[in-house]
């Protein structure tokens, strides 16, 4: 079992597309463990961004994920890393795959809809920043046993 860190980025919830995001991960039969809408801080978004100082775009980047509301939520399942990156798709929607997220819905590579935690330490640390322990529900669904068991 593994969990991960999903962020419905501040374009997707300014064109509406929530609740398209999030329900192609449930579709892919990933299961929301932690969900809630909010402003991201400079500070917590220098934290997620860590790697990225120093890069050209990474003024931008703190500048777009703190321009507005996003939805930050954690989600669960075997393998989560790995599908929740497949179903986003590739950063740059210009390559990202018709089908994925990015690929559907991404305009561009800075406002590109949806973050997701690339392994599991970043997906621990990041699942960390956003969420206290007790705003983690833990519980199962009948459906679980056919797609974990
Ligand atoms: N060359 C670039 N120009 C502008 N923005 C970029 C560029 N490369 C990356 N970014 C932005 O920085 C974010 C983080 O880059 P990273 O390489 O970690 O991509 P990612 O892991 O696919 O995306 P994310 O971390 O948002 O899930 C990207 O989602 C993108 O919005």
């Amino acid at each position: 079992m593994e969990r991960t860190l999903i962020i419905v980025k501040p374009d997707a919830v300014q064109r509406g597309l929530v609740g398209e995001v999030l329900r192609r991960l449930e579709q892919r039969g990933l299961r929301f463990v932690g969900l809630k809408l909010m402003k991201v801080d400079r500070e917590v978004a220098e934290r997620h961004y860590a790697e990225h100082r120093g890069k050209p775009f990474y003024e931008d980047l703190l500048a777009f994920i703190t321009s507005g509301p996003v939805v930050v939520g954690v989600v669960e399942g075997p393998r989560a890393i790995e599908i929740t990156r497949k179903t986003m798709g590739k950063t740059d929607p210009a390559q990202a795959e018709p089908g994925t997220i990015r690929g559907d819905l991404a305009l561009t590579i800075g406002q590109n809809v949806i973050h997701g935690s690339d392994s599991p330490e970043k997906a621990s640390y990041e699942i960390g920043l956003f969420f206290r322990e007790d705003e983690l529900v833990s519980y199962e669904r009948a459906i679980d046993r056919w797609i974990m068991g």
